[in-house]
């Protein structure tokens, strides 16, 4: 080692030389880090106020050539930019432009993901107003390739990586973030990522991902957002062997080991950021899921994205659904490939509102929801071995062996695919389900695309041009004789947005199922006629701030209404006030 420092400094010894000197070139090295050996502790200096080429690198505050003249002078840029000083419009167009260059559509994750890394303000600035283009690209289905491959596009790390290794500290790790004030949490252990499996401590890209739609989409401020990933191992082996993978490599803690350490968390998280943090669980296998909801749900502000989030916008794109196939929810029936969290969740969110909607008890209106999984049709004599979520919709049926069958013999007029599985409506399945209906309802919510039960294409041929269709990952339109369709997408990202800015305004410190209700109403209404006459359920991403600031003064209203609400007095007008609540990407003026 020394040898070869000796070699680079002309042959004396670094020992040997002033720390002041500038004989080997450059400036004064003032703290000595130049001269230091490889094996000496030096001190990782760095300013408090950015100002001059930090503040270029602070990601919260760069503009980049949209420094004006002053700023350039009050804040010691001069010469560290070319001359050029553009808007944050101008800035947009030209990124825009180079994003759209690339064909494969990592690429434009990773210029995305460099952008947020470099100037946050424009980041969001590109995403809130070209959200329908950009949404596939830092959410489904792209964040599920990048989340695969994270290892190797690992850059700089993005949120927290919680681990074994910091059992018994996690508050220190929690106190490292360097943000103080925290509204929202999404978290991940990344054993469910999308369709895609366990996909260990990569699953980051997803909390990641989630809490940048919280911010473009429902306008909570990125400093207040902490995407977090807790490592307990993976049990997938090609990861484990993997060179380039980031988590512990060893096989999944479970059990005791799994609950402490996420007791840890739990309890860690409210210590340092109070009562009021939402903490968003995503992507966890559903035999933690439901168990960590309930644990937490009456000591914490939890919310599970998808069992809860997912029944709130499906349950809205049935109720739209329900003025293009007729009928009121308690006439139709439904029948789910697939009951896990996705499919439970659902079910047990429409036979609710059955139930409010007829007066009936909510265990006959779930006898109108029938599920499949992996070994048939959920029915009473399968119940003993059931999972605890599946047991309510074990009723009295004879056994059905696969999905086929089931719409056969439930003939459901409401078909969800929430199995993870791609390509599992088939040709077959589409034509049956036609047969006995005029418009069927065919919802394929599996993510990223590969994963989607159906295309939109196959929806619309196969039922020639009859079914309602949308899925969780986006199609592009579709033209089936002579007449264009356009499939909505039936995604939790229209609800969690705005349903935790709703949460964060009202101060709540508790999720009760009558809010997932009050946002699936409130995103229901947001449905035009001109929606309608396109076949469409869901209203356009591109009003995405509008609806986020509807659904979130819902929420609000019925955290008020139910007494779990802790912002007081009420504000007058929950819209106008979430509104004014929405984190702008514009610029701000430097003093
Ligand atoms: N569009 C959206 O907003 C959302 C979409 N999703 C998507 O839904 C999918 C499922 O998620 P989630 O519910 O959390 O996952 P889970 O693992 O909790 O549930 C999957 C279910 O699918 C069943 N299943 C798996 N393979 C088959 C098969 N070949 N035939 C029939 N059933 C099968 C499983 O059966 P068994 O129980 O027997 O193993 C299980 O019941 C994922 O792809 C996810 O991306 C999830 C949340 C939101
Ligand atoms: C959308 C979502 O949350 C999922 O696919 O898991
Ligand atoms: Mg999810």
């Amino acid at each position: 080692m020394e040898s070869t420092m000796k070699e680079i400094r002309g042959g004396a010894s670094v020992l040997d030389m002033d720390p002041k000197s500038t004989v080997g070139g450059g400036v004064e090295d003032v703290y000595g880090e130049d001269c230091a050996t490889e094996d000496q502790l030096v001190t990782p200096w760095t300013y408090s106020v950015s100002s001059g080429y930090s503040l270029l690198r602070d990601p919260h505050h760069n503009k980049g050539l949209a420094f004006t003249e002053a700023e350039r002078d009050s804040h010691y840029l001069r010469g560290l930019l070319p001359p050029a000083v553009v808007t944050q419009q101008l800035q947009e167009n030209k990124l825009m432009n180079s994003i759209r260059k690339y064909q494969v559509p990592l690429q434009k994750y990773m210029a995305m993901m460099e952008l947020q890394e470099r100037n946050e303000r424009l980041f969001y600035k590109l995403l809130i107003d070209n959200v329908e283009e950009l949404l596939p690209v830092v959410y489904t289905p792209t964040v599920g390739e990048a989340c695969q491959k994270y290892g190797s596009i690992f850059r700089r790390p993005q949120g927290l990586y919680i681990s074994l290794k910091e059992k018994g500290k996690v508050l220190d790790v929690l106190k490292n973030w360097p943000e103080r004030s925290i509204q929202v949490i999404v978290v991940t252990d990344g054993e469910r990522i999308l369709g895609l499996g366990d996909l260990g401590c990569q699953g980051m890209g997803i909390p990641v991902g989630k809490l940048s739609l919280y911010t473009a989409l429902g306008g909570v401020r990125p400093s207040a957002c902490l995407p977090v990933t807790i490592d307990v191992g993976t049990n997938n082996e090609e990861l484990l062997k993997n060179e380039f993978y980031i988590g512990l490599r060893q096989r999944r803690a479970t059990g005791q080991e799994y609950a402490d350490l996420l007791h840890e968390f739990m309890t860690a998280v409210k210590q340092n950021y109070g009562e009021k943090v939402l903490i968003q669980f995503e992507d966890f296998a559903n035999h933690n899921a439901f168990t960590l909801l309930a644990k937490y749900g009456t000591t914490h502000l939890v919310f599970n994205d998808d069992i809860q989030g997912t029944a709130s916008v499906v349950l809205s794109g049935v109720v739209a659904a329900l003025k293009l196939i007729g009928g009121s929810l308690a006439d139709h029936t439904f029948l789910f490939l697939g009951a896990g969290e996705a499919g439970t969740g659902i079910a047990e969110l429409i036979a609710l509102e059955m139930s409010k909607q007829t007066k009936a008890p909510v265990e006959e209106t779930r006898k109108k929801v029938w599920l499949v999984d992996s070994k048939g049709l959920i029915v009473s004599s399968r119940k003993e071995s059931l999972q605890h979520f599946k047991k309510p919709w074990a009723h009295e049926h004879e056994p059905v062996k696969d999905l086929l069958g089931a719409v056969k013999a439930i003939k459901p007029t409401v078909l969800i695919g929430s199995s993870g599985v791609g390509r599992t409506f088939t040709k077959e399945i589409i034509e049956t389900l036609s047969s006995f209906n005029e418009k069927p309802l065919v919802m394929a919510l599996s993510n990223p695309t590969s994963q989607s039960e159906c295309t939109a294409e196959e929806a619309y041929t196969w039922s020639q041009g009859r079914a309602i269709f949308a899925s969780g990952s986006p199609f592009d339109p579709f033209e089936y004789n002579g007449k264009v369709f356009v499939p909505g997408q039936a995604n939790n990202a229209y609800i969690f947005p705005g349903f935790g800015l709703g949460l964060v305004i009202s101060g709540a410190i508790r999720v009760h199922d009558d809010m997932l209700l009050a946002a699936s109403e409130a995103l229901a209404k947001q449905v035009s006629e001109e929606n309608y006459d396109k076949g469409l359920i869901y209203p356009p991403f591109s009003n995405i701030r509008k609806i986020s600031a509807n659904i979130a003064a819902s929420v609000a209203a019925k955290a008020y209404e139910l007494g779990v609400a802790t912002r007081l007095p009420r504000p007058a007008n929950l819209v106008k006030y979430a509104e004014s609540c929405m984190y702008s990407p514009i610029y701000r003026s430097y003093r």
